[in-house]
């Protein structure tokens, strides 16, 4: 009986988790998670949490352990019958730890892209706030300049994406992801990719996760996402 899959996607900004982690979910057919868009839905629904978060996003810091918990792992709880990826938690190695003790993972994907790459990408990515779809002036333009293919609406573009705000990024991004990664490794579950084009990445992954997603329509068996937090 083929059991559930559950994975996560890792790298600095701009390294192509939700432009890698969108194609993934179209594949293989798993539910895309997205701590990013997660955030934003709270935000956007005025919830205490959401609230909470906005304060710490608009000075571009991370939002604090214990509220990224206490919003993400009740999620994962009603996931227990579904595959998923998740984009963007773990962040830091609490965060892992807190995930390591309510579900096991099966595999963790890890990007390792060039910083100029990194830098070309962002100075170019557009995204649309409300859904937080993505765009790129070089690789995956909207159709109309600066407008969302599917609302309409501005783009925009984070001020943290810019040069100057991104090697300091870069820097945090490193010595937060380090232990997660090294945790990951020793577990047996990290692999790395690295390159300059998504394009090239890809089928990569495509042939990793063929070899361990479960074929599509077999029965599913549930998997706890026990409350361990
Ligand atoms: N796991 C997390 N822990 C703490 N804060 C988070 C987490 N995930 C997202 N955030 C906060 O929400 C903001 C938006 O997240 P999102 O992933 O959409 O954008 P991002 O961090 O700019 O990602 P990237 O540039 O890698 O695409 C982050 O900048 C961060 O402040
Ligand atoms: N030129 C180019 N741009 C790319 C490639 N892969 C992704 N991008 C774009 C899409 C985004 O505008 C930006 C960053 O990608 P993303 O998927 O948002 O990255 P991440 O921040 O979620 O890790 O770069 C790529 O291979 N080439």
């Amino acid at each position: 009986m083929a059991k559930l899959f559950r994975a996560v996607i890792m790298g600095p900004p701009g390294s192509g988790k939700g432009t890698i982690s969108e194609r993934i979910a179209q594949r293989f057919g798993l539910t895309r998670l997205s701590s990013g868009d997660f955030i934003r839905e709270n935000i956007a629904a005025n919830t205490d949490a959401g609230v909470l978060a906005k304060t710490y996003i608009e000075r571009g810091l991370l939002v604090p352990d214990h509220v990224m918990t206490r919003l993400l792992l009740p999620r994962l709880e009603e996931m227990t019958r579904h595959s998923w990826l998740m984009d963007g938690f773990p962040r830091t190695l609490a965060q892992a730890e807190a995930l390591n003790s309510t579900c096991d993972l099966d595999l963790v994907i890890s990007l390792n892209i060039p910083y100029e790459t990194l830098k070309e990408r962002l100075s170019d990515r557009w995204i649309h706030p409300a859904s937080g779809r993505v765009y790129n002036m070089g690789f995956n333009p909207p159709h109309v300049q600066g407008r969302d293919d599917i609302s309409g609406e501005p783009l925009i573009q984070h001020d943290d994406d810019k040069p100057e705000a991104l090697v300091a990024r870069l820097r945090h991004y490193k010595d937060v992801a380090k232990p997660i990664i090294d945790l990951y490794k020793s577990k047996g579950i990290l692999h790395t990719f690295s390159g300059t084009e998504t394009d090239r990445i890809w089928p990569y992954i495509n042939s990793l996760l063929s070899t361990k997603i479960p074929m599509e329509g077999t029965h599913r068996t549930q998997r706890p996402c026990t409350r361990g937090y």
